[in-house]
């Protein structure tokens, strides 16, 4: 446990307490929501999950805060503890205060009976020391107007709206098209709240950033239910040539190939613009089968959701994988030494959904050796175990062991997380 400094101590924080609480965030991140913002932005913050480095003045030094989330693993769904909020004062930093909370954050996870914690970073250099593994990765690509799509049966008989985005009519049609359009997609958490959901449509002018208000482009099938929905702004901009407005899409889904055509389609066809932002999608993302020219699309690809398991016989039982394997793994972890030692990792017989796998501590010799950190990374099937021994982070100890674990940690959909929480 990392000690705190004399006279400083952990307190859970009330909602009563919320102004210190997000007094310290704006110090950290260099924010301050004005009273508009602050009225129309939903208080997504779960204040039975809160908690703060008090200082010996009873004033608050750094703070964070979980959600409880399912989080979508390779055929099934953990629960898991997704941390957030993380700041630390400027004039408190490199004391150790994070380094406190996260064996606090981590304690109170599995006294709740989360077996995985997830968080996105705001930097890379933070939470690898900590045991949280980069496990999937998204692309954002930015795409010409009038870029051409491979044809999809079905597409033209999808008819589309165009809105100004309205939490109270949108929010419902959003979460319920998000939900299916992850379904069977690791990392795809879905917003577990009212005020979650509601967050993710809501537009205080402050976020405009130049941009219009913001719209939503939703495509409805013959019986008018929402198969895809676009939450975007455009941003007018003229140049010599003429009108060169982005479009920068905040959130775009599809539950099938034809909604997923319809609403490309025409957000890539919108008059006066130049360029769509596609906002983050996944590596597989159907975008991206679908463009004729992909080599016309600019992407940029940077780490999603991180993982980090924090009771590892329950995590790795929670999820399925992708071929039978038998495999023993000595794993390290400084922070959490119940996860460190051997597991035989034995798979049972396939289902629909997998293959599901016991888990147990064993004295035999290892197949393979890493620490708890790539473990996360290659927990939701989108970072290959022998990728990552390529670069020295697993070692393959007993020869041809690599390979076959690597298959059966590999899943099939590319994980990823579609919002940051
Ligand atoms: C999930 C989320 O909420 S992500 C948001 C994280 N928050 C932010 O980025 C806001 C701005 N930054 C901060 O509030 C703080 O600087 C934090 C939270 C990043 C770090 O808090 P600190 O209390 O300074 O961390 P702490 O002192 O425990 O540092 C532990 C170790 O991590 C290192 N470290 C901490 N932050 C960083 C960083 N941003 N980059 C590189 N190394 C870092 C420290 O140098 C230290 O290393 P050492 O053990 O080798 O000495």
């Amino acid at each position: 446990m990392t000690p705190l400094p004399p006279g400083y101590r952990t307190v859970a924080v009330p909602h009563d307490r919320k102004r210190e609480f997000v007094a310290v965030d704006h110090l950290a991140f260099a924010f301050e929501p004005d009273e508009k913002t602050s009225e129309i932005v939903p208080d997504q913050l779960p204040w039975d999950r809160t908690a703060a480095v008090e200082r010996p003045d009873g004033t608050l030094a750094a703070v964070h805060a979980s959600y409880d989330f399912d989080l979508p693993v390779p055929g099934g769904e953990v629960a898991c503890s997704g941390l957030t909020w993380v700041g630390v004062r400027p004039d408190e930093r490199r004391r150790g205060l994070l380094s406190a909370m996260i064996d606090f954050h981590f304690a109170r996870s599995l006294e709740r009976g989360e077996p995985v914690s997830a968080l996105f970073a705001a930097e890379m250099a933070i939470y690898g020391r900590f045991g949280y593994g980069a496990a999937a990765h998204d692309v954002r690509v930015k795409i010409p107007r009038g870029a051409k799509l491979r044809d999809v049966p079905g597409s033209e008989s999808l008819t589309v709206r165009f809105d100004s985005a309205d939490p109270d009519k949108h929010t419902d049609l959003v979460h319920a098209v998000h939900v299916a359009a992850g379904a069977g997609r690791p990392g795809w958490v879905t917003r577990p709240t009212d005020a979650m959901r509601r967050g993710r449509v809501v537009d205080p002018p402050a976020w405009r950033d130049g941009g219009e208000p913001l719209r939503i482009v939703t495509v409805h099938d013959e019986a008018g239910d929402p198969r895809a929905y676009a939450l975007l702004r455009r941003k007018e901009t003229w140049a010599d040539p003429g009108p060169r407005y982005p479009v920068l899409i905040r959130e775009a889904v599809a539950t099938d190939a034809a909604a997923a055509h319809r609403l490309w389609s025409f957000v890539l066809d919108l008059d006066l613009t130049a360029e769509v932002s596609s906002g983050m999608l996944p590596a597989d993302d159907p975008l991206l089968g679908l463009l004729v020219d992909p080599r016309g699309a600019v992407p940029r690809i940077a780490d999603n959701i991180w993982v980090r398991l924090l009771d590892l016989p329950a995590a790795l039982t929670a999820r399925r994988y992708s071929a039978p394997v038998d495999l023993v793994l000595e794993v390290t972890d400084a922070r959490l030494p119940a996860n460190a030692g051997r597991w035989r990792l034995t798979t049972g017989e396939a289902g629909a959904d997998g293959y599901p796998a016991e888990v147990a501590t064993t004295d035999d010799e290892p197949d393979l050796r890493l620490d708890v950190r790539e473990l996360g990374a290659a927990y939701l099937g989108g970072r290959s175990l022998a990728a990552l021994a390529s670069a020295g982070l697993v070692t393959e100890v007993t020869p041809g062991t690599l390979l076959p674990a690597a298959a059966a940690f590999g899943w099939p959909l590319a994980p990823v997380c579609s919002w940051v929480f």
